[in-house]
């Protein structure tokens, strides 16, 4: 079975996605760590962010492994590295490149092939899995989302002023929203989780419920 958690930055998808697969016994896969990852190599390899074609060539190169929930990059663990607010800031050169895209949604259809994933990210139900089983599309309201984002950086040793964790929060969203392919929507079939005023806890157990009565209806009509 396959499902799919999507939303923008800060939402919860990746603690709610692992604590889901946890429970379930599924694979987990963070997208986004992938999209960073690549964005180390180009900037640790110096390729100029204004050439299509090298990007392109650099992230065909590469090997990008995703085991047991970290992420190595020509065998170098970079699980850590790619938090940086660099990387952050420059993800969007690559995550607007189609050709990047195509590559990247290839390898996590590969990862995903004949196992129980939980996979998260912005594309994952509308492009890369469309028939998946279960598409969760997870949200909070911006004002709620910067608050988690600063005590998340807070409980790092980073103490940002709310007004700068919201103007950039801002900025990714406009560019996760505004890409040519593999945009932030909810796929047609996604069930809206928006998690204002809800704890952790009570995000898994919808987030458990709502696939608890996916695998039921997909259980009920085989695929095609
Ligand atoms: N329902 C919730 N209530 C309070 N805090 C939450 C809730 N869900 C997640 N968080 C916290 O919010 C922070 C951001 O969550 P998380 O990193 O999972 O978001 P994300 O959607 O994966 O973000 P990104 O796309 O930027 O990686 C984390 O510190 C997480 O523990
Ligand atoms: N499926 C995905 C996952 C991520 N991205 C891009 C856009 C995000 O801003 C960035 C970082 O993701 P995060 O680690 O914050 O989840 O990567 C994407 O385009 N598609």
């Amino acid at each position: 079975m396959i499902v799919t958690i999507d939303g923008p930055a800060g939402a919860g998808k990746s603690s709610i996605a692992r604590q889901v697969a946890d429970r379930l016994g599924f694979e987990f896969l963070d997208t986004g760590a992938m999209y960073r990852a690549v964005t180390l190599g180009a900037i640790w390899n110096n390729i100029d962010f204004q050439d299509v074609d090298a990007l392109v060539a650099y992230v065909r190169s590469v090997n990008l492994k995703w085991h047991k929930n970290r992420i190595s990059l020509n065998d170098t663990d970079v699980t850590n590295e790619i938090r940086t607010p660099t990387v952050t800031g420059a993800i969007h050169v690559l995550a607007d490149l189609a050709e990047v895209r195509a590559q990247l949604s290839q390898q996590q259809r590969r990862i995903a092939e004949g196992r129980d994933i939980v996979t998260e990210g912005r594309d994952q139900g509308t492009e890369v899995f469309p028939d998946a089983e279960c598409k969760i599309f997870l949200t909070a309201s911006p004002q709620e989302r910067a608050v988690r984002r600063q005590q998340q950086l807070a409980a790092a040793g980073r103490n940002v002023p709310i007004e700068d964790v919201i103007v950039s929060q801002n900025r990714r969203d406009e560019e996760d929203r505004s890409r040519p392919i593999g945009s932030l929507r909810p796929a047609d079939d996604a069930v809206l989780l928006h998690s204002d005023g809800m704890t952790p806890d009570e995000v898994l157990q919808k987030a458990l419920d709502i696939i608890a009565a996916a695998a039921e209806t997909a259980a009920e009509v085989p695929r095609r």
